[in-house]
């Protein structure tokens, strides 16, 4: 067994963790392993192989925790997509990993997929007759141990829930990122995890635009039956109530998706009518609002400046409670015909926390292809993302900042 000597200038024993091919070690000693802090080669952050370890340390600051709840098929894979964009990049799965992973790695991002802490796999429900959804499927002591250790800059071994076999693979190895965002059904579920989150999201789509999107998906990417589609949004509907639907209280922001109120009893779905509804008094987070902070407003842009072919498109601002809490609603119903033209509607927005004007059309631009770009739900998912990206920054200036103060108050 060889011995690995590792030099640093902070302190191991909280924030680096240690990981043989076969198992990761949280904190310290390793029996093998000898550590001298301060020492000769400064390193804050990185991955060391010292073989046969691998010994990674965590950023200075820490990892900032994203939630992102919603059932399945309801646009969190897109609204990543998004999200991931804004920090510039392309988030791929670990290299040389599981081809069934559901993780992506981008630059500054790690995306995991909370389905990956299923405790029981496919079988396993079907045989004590529980869904995904029942917290009993879920193993939330691994999920809260894994997400502080990557918060506290540790790699974890984390499991791998493999959508096409439905069983539990091996293992990945997940080093700590900048950002680390948890998707999935239960990121807020659990009050210690949700304890970790540094902001969340819920995306809240109503049952009948739930019912139009997994149908286009599931009928033509996954090959089910209109009966099986609708069967199985049945079977789940108590689950969900009971244990998904109820995080939406604790999100500091939600996107909720509803049917148009633009075209009388609209059934087809088409035209969506999507609320960005945002907490108020959340650390390092200043909601969007629409030519007046505080005010109610009601705006349909439609005219010289934007082209709205039938049934137009309605905004509306104004604050709100939500669950007790005070909130802020920005609203837009309807759809855009023309992309660029977002620029007249991104002007008379504030507090977007973009670098330069025009960024949020050029994003909306970027990604046209993407599900819901001419509609509110790319255009709220994409201001939700640089808003992030500003929480993020925030959070990294203060942590830098707090070193400087101390001395100063001495
Ligand atoms: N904003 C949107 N507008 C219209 N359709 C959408 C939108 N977002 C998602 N969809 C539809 O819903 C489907 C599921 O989206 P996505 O894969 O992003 O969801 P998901 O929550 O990640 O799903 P899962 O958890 O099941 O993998 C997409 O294939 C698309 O057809
Ligand atoms: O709700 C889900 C999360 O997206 C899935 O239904 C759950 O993960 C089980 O997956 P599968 O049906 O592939 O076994």
């Amino acid at each position: 067994m060889a011995i690995c000597t590792v030099y640093t200038t902070q302190s191991l024993n909280s924030t680096c963790s240690i990981s043989t091919p076969t198992k990761t070690h949280l904190g310290f000693h390793h029996k093998q392993v000898v550590f001298y802090s301060p020492g000769k080669k400064a390193s804050k952050r990185g991955a060391y192989t010292c073989n046969p370890y691998v010994i990674t340390c965590a950023a200075a600051g820490g990892t900032v925790v994203i939630g992102l709840a919603a059932d399945s098929g309801c646009g969190k894979s897109t609204f990543m997509r998004r999200l991931t964009s804004v920090f510039g990049g392309a988030a791929e799965p670990p290299k040389g990993g599981n081809p069934d992973s559901n993780t992506l790695i981008s630059d500054t991002t790690t995306v995991i997929c909370l389905d990956d802490y299923h405790s029981l796999d496919r079988y396993g429900r079907k045989e004590k007759k529980v869904t995904a959804l029942d917290p009993r499927a879920n193993d939330f002591d691994l999920m809260f141990e894994q997400v502080k250790a990557l918060k506290d800059g540790v790699a974890v071994e984390k499991p791998i829930y493999n959508h096409v076999t439905g069983l539990l693979d091996p293992p990945e190895f997940i080093k700590p990122p900048k950002i680390l965002v948890i998707e999935g059904l239960h990121p807020m579920y659990d009050q210690r995890v949700r304890d970790l989150l540094d902001f969340s999201i819920y995306l809240d789509i109503s049952n009948e635009v739930k019912f139009a999107w997994k149908i286009q998906r599931d009928m033509a990417e996954r090959g089910h039956s209109l009966e099986s589609i609708k069967a199985s949004i049945e079977a789940r509907k108590p689950d969900f109530d009971a244990y998904i639907d109820p995080q939406k209280q604790y999100a500091d922001a939600v996107i909720e998706v509803l049917p148009t109120q633009l075209i009388p009893d609209d059934n087809e779905g088409r035209v969506l009518r999507v609320k960005l509804i945002m907490k108020e008094g959340v650390k390092y987070f200043n909601p969007v609002y629409l030519f007046d902070e505080g005010s109610t407003i009601s705006w349909i842009p439609c005219g010289r400046k934007l082209t709205c072919s039938y049934p137009g498109i309605k905004f509306a601002y104004g604050p709100d409670a939500y669950f007790g809490n005070e909130v802020s609603v920005l609203e837009m119903d309807g759809q855009f015909d023309r992309l660029d033209e977002l620029i007249y509607v991104e002007s008379h927005l504030s507090n977007l926390s973009t670098k330069f004007y025009g960024e949020v059309t050029q994003q909306m631009l970027k990604h046209s292809d993407f599900p819901g770009s001419s509609n509110g739900t790319g255009l709220f998912q994409t201001i939700v993302g640089l808003k992030i990206r500003d929480l993020y920054e925030q959070i990294l200036a203060s942590k830098a900042a707090a070193p400087v103060q101390a001395t100063k108050a001495h």
